[in-house]
């Protein structure tokens, strides 16, 4: 319920000594705007104009039955609650107006004034909480309006943008890569919110923080019992996204074992938790995202063909930051903003000899590490400004930092092994590649390293 609008009460009730009773009970809240009706027809009428918050219904009526009132009421507004308030104890007849759908039934006994501010109160909690949901949503849908949440004008990103838009109307299954950092997450969730399932749950799980023992049953989810330790049923994550979108983020990580039951899920568009037997149909969004290159994971058998394609959709290929050209700036100054919003600061300028610093750099962390970046020097900048010496750039300057440190030749080689190793997921073969010499050296430095 808004704060600002009154509650409002249709209350239906033929006896005048009681309806002045419950009159004097639902007006003692200065927030309530009380409506009494003494037919049934009146208040039916009353509700083709109007559509109170709560309807309290006097089971006994001259003109019509307290079970046809009801029913009618829930015709035309099915999710306004009702309370009955009735003369009879009889739990049969409270029990056929539960399955009408009524919201609570109470006895005209003694303590009516309290059930009834009770459920009153619990009414105006529901709803406030259902506006709270609805106000949320709706913010998070303009949160990550593309234009808004992905800051970007350059040539490869507005290629990205292309992409996004053609994710909005469909249900395609969306493939994202790009390095670590780059906003892969932001993406998968600007496509969800954009999209018709934006009111649905949007579930994002990064297989590779889930050791792969469980893995299986945070997707699928278990029946009590299955297996050692399963001491109650779980619902997975597939079925958490039922109606919305699941976003399987670092799905390169994905053992092979389990890719193959992935694959199944995606094909049936169906779940058996695991120790169960009952079908839950699936109607889920799928987009996934990976920092490797699956199509040569696919060739070196780590990854199934099968479960590449059927994955593949419509692929997105999110560019490193050191290929956005000035995006960095624009980036820069919205991650700036963000920061000083969020932590009430006054608005932070940067210069221009920061800028070209940050230019200059590549960034091998992407936007994560832009923002580390931004937010220390919004710390640590003097007048509001944020100078060239603010910015620290602790990650890349690679030959500056090993330069700085005092090493024999030796300790460099292994230094520039140690790095090349860790840019590229200890990919031997493509360290070798790219420092130009054969696997059996890099093997020989590490077994040095090793010993060293
Ligand atoms: N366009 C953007 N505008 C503002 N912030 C962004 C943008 N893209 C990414 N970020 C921020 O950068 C950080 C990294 O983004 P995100 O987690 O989406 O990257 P990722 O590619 O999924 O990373 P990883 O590969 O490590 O999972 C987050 O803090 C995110 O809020």
């Amino acid at each position: 319920m808004n704060p600002q609008e009154s509650f409002k009460i249709f209350a239906l009730e033929d006896s005048p000594v009681f309806s002045k009773m419950l009159y004097y009970i639902l007006s003692m809240d200065d927030e309530h705007e009380v409506v009494m009706f003494t037919e049934g027809k009146q208040l039916l009428l009353a509700l083709e104009n109007e559509k109170p918050s709560v309807i309290t219904v006097d089971y006994s009526l001259p003109d019509m039955t307290g079970e046809e009132v009801i029913q009618k009421i829930s015709a035309r507004l099915p999710n306004v609650p009702v309370i009955v308030i009735s003369g009879q104890t009889d739990v049969q007849t409270a029990v056929t107006l539960f399955k009408y759908g009524v919201y609570d039934y109470i006895t005209k006994e003694e303590d009516i004034r309290e059930r009834l501010l009770n459920a009153l109160n619990k009414i105006k909690t529901r709803q406030s909480l259902e506006v709270e949901v609805a106000t949320l949503r709706q913010e998070l849908s303009s949160k990550y309006e593309f234009d808004k949440s992905i800051i970007g004008n350059s040539k490869s990103m507005k290629k990205v943008f292309t992409m996004l838009h053609k994710t909005v109307n469909n249900n395609i299954t969306v493939s994202i890569t790009g390095e670590t950092g780059t906003g892969k997450e932001v993406i998968a969730k600007a496509i969800h919110y954009n999209s018709t399932r934006q009111n649905k749950p949007f579930i994002a799980v990064n297989i590779a923080a889930i050791p792969t023992p469980l893995l299986e049953s945070e997707l699928f989810g278990h029946e009590k019992g299955a297996f050692t330790g399963a001491i109650a049923k779980r619902v997975g994550k597939f079925e958490e996204a039922n109606g919305g979108t699941i976003f399987l983020d670092e799905i390169g990580e994905m053992d092979i074992s389990l890719q193959a039951k992935l694959l199944r899920v995606i094909q049936e568009r169906e779940v058996v938790r695991i120790g169960g037997s009952s079908i839950v149909k699936l109607d889920v969004r799928i987009i996934t995202a990976t920092h490797r290159d699956l199509s040569k994971e696919m060739k070196e058998h780590r990854f199934r063909e099968d479960l590449y394609y059927r994955l593949l959709g419509l692929p997105i290929y999110l560019p490193p930051l050191r290929e956005r050209d000035n995006d960095v700036i624009l980036l820069a100054k919205h991650l700036l903003k963000q920061f000083s919003k969020e932590n009430a600061i006054d608005k932070i300028q940067i210069s221009p000899e920061a800028n070209y610093k940050l230019l200059d750099y590549h960034f091998p962390g992407n936007i994560r590490e832009l923002k580390a970046i931004i937010e220390l020097a919004a710390v640590m900048c003097d007048d509001n400004v944020i100078t060239a010496d603010d910015i620290q750039l602790t990650g890349s300057s690679d030959v500056e930092s090993i330069l700085s440190k005092e090493m024999t030749l030796k300790e460099y080689n292994f230094e520039i092994i140690r790095r090349f190793l860790k840019r590229y997921d200890d990919n031997v073969a493509s360290v070798a590649k790219k420092l130009d010499v054969g696997k059996v050296t890099i093997y020989r430095y590490l077994k040095e390293m090793d010993q060293y």
